[in-house]
Order: structure tokens, then sequence, then C-alpha cells
């Protein structure tokens, strides 16, 4: 009898000690401080993914651009927009191919998107981009609204003009849509970095826009340490676990099966 109620003791001591370590790893991992990456290592990610890892464009894209749709959702319900558009300003590169994915998300979420896509790129992959756009009926603007007009219709704009192979100064063409989103009084949500900001240092010394949302894709670039908006959520969980580990990213870890997480500002 003694001896059995021992084993229980020590069989409970033993459970407790699990339950404790595995409370402290969780806590020393999540403590661990996420990577941010400087313009360089991002593009070096990025061409290992689609060289050794052999992703397409088209796959991370997508998953890329289905995480910042998630995360706008979370930040921005449904129920709060009312009877409100969003507007999604997409710029030439694989930063404007997430925001027509994220368009075309947001659209199935229930929202209603109306992009603004001033320079198109002419390959297949946006041609299809903006055709699946189409054929759910997501309108594209000719020109870019007046600032009255989106404070007037629109609950919110997202931010897909540069991502992370931005060289400053902003050219010619993009200069009005930049300023709008600087001077609008309607929350911003930025897709991997605030359109106009150094991908490095941050807000250009001028002033630059101040998304009240911030979608990381694969890992922060360094100009996220600037961000001082509501919500900076990471997105784009393709990253293999080889890669992270090469790279050294500690990703913070996603919650079950979400395709986006929010990542604290402490840095
Ligand atoms: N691995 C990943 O994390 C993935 C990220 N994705 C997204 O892709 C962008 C990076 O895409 P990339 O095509 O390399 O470049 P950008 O979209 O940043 O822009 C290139 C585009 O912009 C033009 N441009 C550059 N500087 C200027 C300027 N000063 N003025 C005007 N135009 C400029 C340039 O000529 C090009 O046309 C990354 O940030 C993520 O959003 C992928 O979707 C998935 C994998
Ligand atoms: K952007």
């Amino acid at each position: 009898m003694i001896v059995v109620q021992q084993i229980n003791r020590v069989s409970l001591f033993t459970k407790l000690l699990q339950r404790t370590l595995l409370h402290t790893n969780r806590f020393f991992s999540n403590c661990t401080m996420v990577r941010y990456l400087d313009q360089d290592e991002a593009i070096n990610i990025d061409v290992e993914l689609f060289n050794e890892y052999r992703y397409s464009v088209d796959q991370l894209m997508e998953l890329a651009g289905l995480s910042c749709a998630t995360a706008i959702a979370k930040c921005y319900p449904l129920s709060n927009i009312g009877n409100k558009s969003i507007l999604v300003c997409c710029g030439p590169g694989n930063n404007g191919g997430d925001g027509l994915v994220c368009a075309r998300h947001l659209k199935l979420f229930g929202y209603q998107p109306v992009v603004f896509y001033p320079v198109r790129t002419d390959n297949k992959l946006y041609h299809n981009l903006t055709q699946q756009c189409c054929n759910m009926a997501v309108p594209f603007l000719q020109m870019l609204p007046e600032q009255s007009t989106v404070e007037c219709s629109f609950a919110l704009i997202v931010d897909a003009l540069f991502g992370f192979s931005f060289k400053p100064p902003v050219r010619e063409a993009f200069v009005d849509c930049v300023a709008l989103m600087k001077n609008v009084a309607v929350p911003v949500a930025s897709i991997d970095i605030p359109s106009g900001w150094h991908v490095e240092k941050g807000e250009p010394e001028e002033g630059g826009i101040r998304p009240e949302l911030l979608i990381s894709l694969t890992a922060p670039k360094k100009c996220a340490l600037h961000f001082q908006g509501k919500y900076h959520y990471l997105g784009g969980r393709f990253v293999p676990p080889a890669l992270e580990q090469k790279y050294q990213l500690n990703l913070p870890k996603y919650p079950g099966t979400e395709c986006c997480v929010l990542i604290s500002n402490d840095k």
C-alpha cells in the first residue's frame, strides 16, 4: 500500500516537472526575438525559396496574399466596415501581385475590394491575377480617386505598391498614390514594407506613410523596427525549417493552422 502511494507520488511529481519544463521551454522559445532582415538577406531567402526549395512564385504569392487578407480580416472585421470598400493599391512587382491575390481573398471573405493598378506588368502571372479579380467582379479604377472620395467611400487602403526590392526615391508614376496614403484619414495596411520607406532605415526623412497595420512576409525586414502602428502581423507561412535554421530567423509560432501571427513590437 505504502509502496503504491509512493509510486503515485513519484509519477505525479514527474508529470508536474514535465509540465513545468514544457512551459519554460515555450516561454523561452517565444522570448527569442524574431530576426529582422536586411534587404540583401530578404532577396537571398527569396531566391533560395525558388531555386533550392523549388517553389513557384504563384505558390508563394498565393500564400502571402491569403495571409494578408486574413490579417486584414482580423484587424478590420467585416461587421465594423459597414458598406464601405477597401482600396487596394498595387505596384508593378511581386508586392503588387500579393495585393491582387489579397484583393481576391478579401472579396471571397465578403469585403468590397477596389483595385488601383496603374503600371501593369506584362507577363502571364499578372494577366492571370488581374483576370481572376475581374472574373470575381472586383473593380479596377483607371484613376487614383480624390482624397475626399477615399475618405467618404473607403474604410481601408491596402498598400501593395513596393516590397523588399524598393530603392528610393519613389518614381513619378507612384508619387500621387504614396502622397494619398500619407495624407488620407483612412487607415493603411501595408504589405511587407510601408511603401516609400527604406527597406532597412524605415520612414524617409521628409516623412512617409504611417500604416496602422503592417503584414511582414516570410520574416520582418529591418524597417519594421521603426513601425509604430497598431498591429504587426507575420504572414507567408511557407518557410521550410531548414531555411529558418540557416538564416536563424527565430520565427514566432503560428497558432494551430493559422496563416498569420501577431508579433509583438518588443525590439
Ligand atoms: N519570399 C518572400 O518573402 C516572398 C515575397 N513576395 C513579395 O514580393 C515582394 C518583393 O517583390 P519584388 O518583385 O522583388 O519587388 P517589389 O514588389 O518590392 O518591387 C519591384 C518593382 O518596383 C519597382 N520599383 C523599385 N523601386 C522603385 C521606385 N523607387 N519607384 C518606383 N518603382 C520602383 C521596380 O522597378 C519593380 O517593378 C516582397 O516584398 C513580398 O511582398 C512574394 O509574393 C512571395 C515570396
Ligand atoms: K507595400
